[in-house]
């Protein structure tokens, strides 16, 4: 394998071997291996009924009161294990001897997390193995622990580099599939991200590999300090460093975000940094007219009305902050409670049956429901989750939404429409479709109203505006922004 292939693979080499007893308050009495047993259990439920592994780890951590090592490694193994599933999967498939969708949903996030120690971090094979057989003994019985130390001493055979020797496509003649592999995406995910960076197969993907390499990498904690309510300098005394766009980002190296006094406070929160630029996007062209009250119309759980609240609030303007479910709508409160003037109103509605007229409103977000390919880096199970069909299924939803949030502005007033996906279907196309149905709407420049951020422009005339991790270091968030024609 060339030195160039071979770097292409490498994985941090992270975690370690856990202290015995270490890392815990005193309380009831803890498993022999707190950190595996943690992170087996988010594995299984992730597996089993759909869990998310960002809501179920942490609130595990906390319920068994783990902290400092333990809690790192039960994090590392948790997220690394759902990251490299698709290489270690296929790894598997060479050492069972029968079809690995046939292992048991309790067994087989155990085969995933010993190959995981096994391939990606130091812990040493002989504690990566036995430790893994031993939980394995607890939770899953006697017999299927001796399926699973037979099979991860097949797995210990090799090192990463040459399983990817055996397992990968030539990359020449098959690049999605090798990509696929050793990347650790499904391959229609790769196809599709090609597809939005304009890469074809033969030209190598160069860029679609650089992506996949930042989707595996563990991303910024970003925080948002609300504007008229907290200033990015008071972020920086707890820690964090100013953001590279947003003038309201800071990235928080280490620790917890729940711990800073001004998330506490609500007067920041942790936000993606382009999840807050392209919400000041909106609010940056110019309304050519009144400019009293904005709509977030698919607002939850709140990044971005907190914020849109926030400097709504610093003018003239009021937010209505609408979401379909009523819990979300609950967090979406939560967001914009105390927002300056208190300019931010929660309510629970569905965009696609308005309780507004129309032409009410002056600016309106439609952030709508979407697979969420941008946001791979955060939600690592995502990837394994999402098909082709669910990129079907949003289409008419997202179309509906996008219609009634150019429905709710006023003549002359701006929209905004924004995926968490850079998939083609849930932008370009939808966007396309829109413009197509209708006189009335007028495609704006997107990019000007961010040239602090460099290399976004995308689409026709490079009208959208499309974030990409390995380029901006933030979730690939796609923004289209209209202008409604006066009438
Ligand atoms: C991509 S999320 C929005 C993220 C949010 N803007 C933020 O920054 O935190 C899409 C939201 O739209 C909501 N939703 C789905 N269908 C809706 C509808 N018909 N009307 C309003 N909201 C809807 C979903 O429940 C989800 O909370």
């Amino acid at each position: 394998m060339s030195e160039q292939s071979r770097s292409q693979h490498q994985r941090p080499r992270k975690g370690g071997k856990p202290r015995q007893g270490g890392g815990q308050r005193s309380g009831p009495p803890q498993p022999r291996d707190p950190a595996r047993r943690v992170a087996y259990d988010v594995l299984r439920a992730v597996e089993q009924r759909d869990a998310y592994a960002n809501l179920l780890l942490p609130a595990l951590l906390n319920e068994r009161g783990m902290y400092g090592r333990d809690a790192a490694l039960a994090t590392e193994l948790t997220y690394g294990t759902l990251r490299w599933q698709g290489t270690y999967d296929a790894i598997l498939e060479t050492c069972v001897d029968r079809s690995l969708s046939s292992v048991d949903a309790e067994v087989l996030p155990l085969l995933r997390m010993g190959s995981h120690q096994l391939l990606s971090t130091n812990i040493p094979p002989h504690a990566a193995v036995s430790e893994t057989v031993d939980l394995a003994r607890r939770v899953v019985g006697q017999h299927r622990g001796k399926f699973v130390n037979a099979i991860l001493r097949k797995v210990s055979a090799r090192d990463l580099d040459a399983w990817i020797e055996v397992i990968a496509p030539d990359r020449e003649r098959d690049p999605s599939g090798y990509l696929s592999v050793v990347q650790s995406h499904p391959r229609w995910v790769v196809k599709e991200l090609a597809r939005a960076l304009g890469e074809r197969a033969r030209d190598g993907l160069v860029r679609t590999e650089q992506l996949l390499i930042a989707h595996n990498d563990r991303p910024k904690v970003t925080l948002v300090a609300k504007p008229g309510r907290a200033k990015v300098a008071d972020l920086e005394e707890s820690g964090a460093i100013p953001g590279r766009y947003s003038p309201f980002a800071a990235y928080l190296p280490e620790g917890d975000p729940g711990a800073i006094r001004e998330v506490r406070q609500n007067r920041a929160a942790v936000q993606d940094e382009a999840s807050q630029l392209v919400a000041l996007a909106l609010t940056r062209v110019d309304a050519r007219g009144t400019d009293g009250l904005w709509l977030d119309m698919c607002a939850g759980p709140g990044g971005k009305a907190g914020l849109l609240a926030s400097l709504a609030g610093q003018g003239e303007a009021r937010l209505v902050a609408a979401e379909l479910q009523p819990t979300r709508a609950g967090l979406v409160a939560g967001a914009v409670r105390r927002a300056p003037r208190d300019a931010g109103r929660a309510i629970a509605a569905d965009g696609t049956r308005p309780a507004w007229k129309p032409g009410s409103f002056d600016r309106v977000l439609a952030d709508v429901p979407c697979t969420g390919l941008g946001a791979l880096r955060r939600r690592p199970e995502s990837r394994w989750r999402r098909g082709p069909e669910n990129v079907t299924a949003l289409a008419p939803l997202q179309h509906e939404l996008l219609t009634n949030a150019v429905e709710a502005a006023r003549p002359g007033g701006v929209v905004a429409y924004v995926t968490c996906s850079p998939h083609l279907d849930e932008t370009d196309v939808i966007v396309r479709k829109v413009l197509d149905e209708r006189e009335d709407l007028e495609l704006l420049r997107a990019p000007d109203y961010l040239d602090e951020v460099p290399d976004l422009a995308a689409g026709p005339e490079g009208r959208y505006v499309q974030f990409w991790p390995h380029v901006h270091g933030t979730d690939a968030m796609f923004l289209a922004l209209f202008r409604k024609k006066p009438e």
